[in-house]
């Protein structure tokens, strides 16, 4: 006996019901043009995911069932699988129904609710109590969602509930080892039931997460024997006869460096589409921030859609400029050079009065930076242009961006990516095609906002102050713990005061891509105001 199961890994957009059922039956007639018995759609995809606080508006809920009923009727031939969040009296609940023949057969309510990290689920719906298995060709289906099957006990319970398939409608996001880390928790409570699975995932970049798709297929010994292209549409088919899926095509596991390239590029793409941009803008100094950012952007929408600014200051040198223009011209991109030294100037001339007698210091440094923000965003609101801006997670960290000027714009796309990996993602892009000059790479960082000025100057060496950032922020080490792993006392101490002095800069920066499993945003919420000091204890000698 023949089961032909779709998986429909698709990018849905939240709250674009319309087109998300639109989506929804053209991948049901691809599917039953090639004689699939069933298609599989990923978690809420109706909504897209996650909807967030629209799921507490009830016209949302009402217009989502009002459009699942009139889909409803248009799915004939083969059963059709999708998630949607389901009122039902006084519970809402994440919902995984299939529909034959415009009947609706079964429905499952998702048991296990995440509610941590960047989930927030337990927010807006109730917990299901129930499995849910219908049969088709001779074969029970049990349907899950999700965070169910990284609980123990469900896939088993589903088993002993007489499933001889478990389907899983998934969205997962995507983070630096996520894919193993995922493929690891289902594989091996699959292997423990000795009962296949599909695991269907969504792709796409919402807000700040990026789904990696990646849905697999596992056997009833828990190995792989279908995995789609990470970051990409697809509609596979998996046969199982006898009930156990037929070994077919497998795509590389997540590779580090490539991965989080391509999530950045479908992450820019994403916000940029769904947000109805023409294109984006950025300003382009020669550093390696804004020079992968503008790759990363011409890779995602094309370079006809990318526009970048030079703004060259009395620092700024002329290799910048150089490398700026070298930089644009292998991407193709439109550019322009505004002189920032008027504005400047200006600025300057209307503070001397209210300055006069106080030194300089980084209050002028800041001027420089702002005035660029002001140009740019100006080019943004006339052209309808997304400006971009080029900070990293490590500056991000420590508060080494000027509010209103460097951190000016509407989207982060570096914002969880380290200064470390932001070299390593440059240095890969360059083997696609040779657009970052390699002086860039090379040259040591420096914001240019005073002479000859260097991060280094002001901040712990990169190679030392990224994996101490790492070490307190992604794993909650203490500065005693960090030490312990040999960092020098002094870096440990500036690191963690300048992070958590900088809470309130990075509470006022755009939205940026999360890829590693703890970004700021949604998975670290911490206070501005707030008296902790992570090193407070530390001792110098
Ligand atoms: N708790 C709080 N809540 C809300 N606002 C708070 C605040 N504490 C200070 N502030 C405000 O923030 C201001 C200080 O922030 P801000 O004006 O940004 O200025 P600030 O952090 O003092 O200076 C910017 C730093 O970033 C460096 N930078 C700038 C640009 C680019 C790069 C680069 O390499 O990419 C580096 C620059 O060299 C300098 O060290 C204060 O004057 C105050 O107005
Ligand atoms: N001369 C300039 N022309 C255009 N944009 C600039 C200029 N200087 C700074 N900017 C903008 O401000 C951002 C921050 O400046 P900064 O010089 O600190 O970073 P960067 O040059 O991208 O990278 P790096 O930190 O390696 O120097 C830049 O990425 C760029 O978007
Ligand atoms: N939507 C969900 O239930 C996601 C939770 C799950 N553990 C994941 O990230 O894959």
């Amino acid at each position: 006996m023949s089961l032909k199961i779709a998986l429909a890994q698709l990018n849905f957009s939240v709250a674009d019901i319309a087109a998300n059922c639109g989506k929804i039956l053209a991948a049901v007639e691809q599917a039953k043009q090639q004689f699939a018995d069933i298609i599989v759609f990923p978690e809420l995809c109706v909504t897209g995911y996650p909807p967030e606080d629209l799921l507490l508006r009830e016209d949302f809920i009402r217009q989502t069932q009002l459009a699942v009923d009139a889909l409803t009727a248009q799915l004939q031939g083969i059963d059709v699988v999708i998630g949607y969040p389901r009122r039902k009296g006084a519970y809402l609940f994440n919902a995984a129904a299939v529909f034959r023949n415009g009947q609706m057969i079964g429905e499952y309510y998702k048991n296990v609710l995440p509610n941590y990290g960047v989930f927030d689920e337990q927010r807006y719906f109730a917990a299901g109590q129930h499995t849910c298995l219908f049969e088709l060709k001779n074969t029970r289906l049990a349907l899950t969602v999700c965070e169910d099957v990284w609980q123990p006990g469900i896939i088993a319970q589903n088993r002993d509930a007489g499933a001889d398939i478990i389907l899983t409608l998934n969205a997962s996001p995507f983070h630096a080892g996520k894919m193993q880390q995922r493929e690891d928790v289902v594989c091996a409570q699959v292997k423990a039931a000795g009962v296949p699975l599909v695991y269907v995932n969504q792709i796409g970049g919402q807000d700040e997460l990026v789904f990696d798709g990646a849905s697999f297929v596992a056997d009833n010994r828990g190995e792989i024997v279908f995995r789609a292209e990470e970051f990409a549409e697809q509609l596979s088919i998996v046969e199982f006869v006898d009930k156990a899926p037929q070994l077919t095509d497998i795509a590389p596991l997540y590779q580090p460096v490539i991965s989080e390239y391509k999530a950045l590029v479908l992450g820019i793409k994403d916000y940029v589409r769904k947000n109805g941009f023409q294109g984006a803008i950025l300003g382009l100094s020669g550093g390696i921030d804004s020079a992968l950012v503008a790759a990363l952007a011409v890779d995602a929408l094309g370079a006809d859609k990318v526009e970048a600014v030079l703004m060259p200051s009395r620092y700024t040198q002329d290799m910048s400029n150089e490398d700026a223009k070298l930089e644009a011209e292998a991407l193709g991109i439109r550019h322009h050079v505004i002189p920032i030294e008027p504005a400047v100037t200006a600025f300057n001339q209307m503070l001397a009065p209210l300055f006069a007698g106080s030194k300089k210091d980084t209050t002028e440094e800041n001027i420089q930076a702002r005035c660029r923000g002001v140009l740019l965003m100006a080019l943004s609101n006339k052209q309808g242009k997304l400006l971009l801006t080029t900070g990293n997670k490590s500056e991000m960290s420590v508060g080494y961006a000027t509010l209103y000027g460097d951190m000016a714009g509407g989207f982060a796309p570096l914002k969880d990516v380290s200064k470390l990996l932001v070299y390593k993602i440059a240095e890969y892009r360059n083997t696609l095609s040779p657009v970052i000059p390699e002086r860039v790479i090379t040259r040591p960082p420096s914001a240019e906002l005073a002479p000859d000025q260097k991060d280094e100057d002001s901040l712990p060496p990169y190679a030392v102050l990224d994996p101490i950032l790492a070490l307190y922020i992604e794993q909650d080490k203490s500065a005693d713990d960090i030490v312990a792993l040999g960092y020098p006392v002094a870096a440990v101490k500036r690191a963690i005061n300048l992070v958590d002095r900088n809470e309130y800069k990075r509470r006022q920066s755009p939205p940026g891509i999360r890829i590693t499993p703890r970004a700021f945003g949604r998975d670290r919420r911490y206070p501005i105001s707030s008296a902790y000091r992570g090193a407070a204890n530390l001792i110098e000698e």
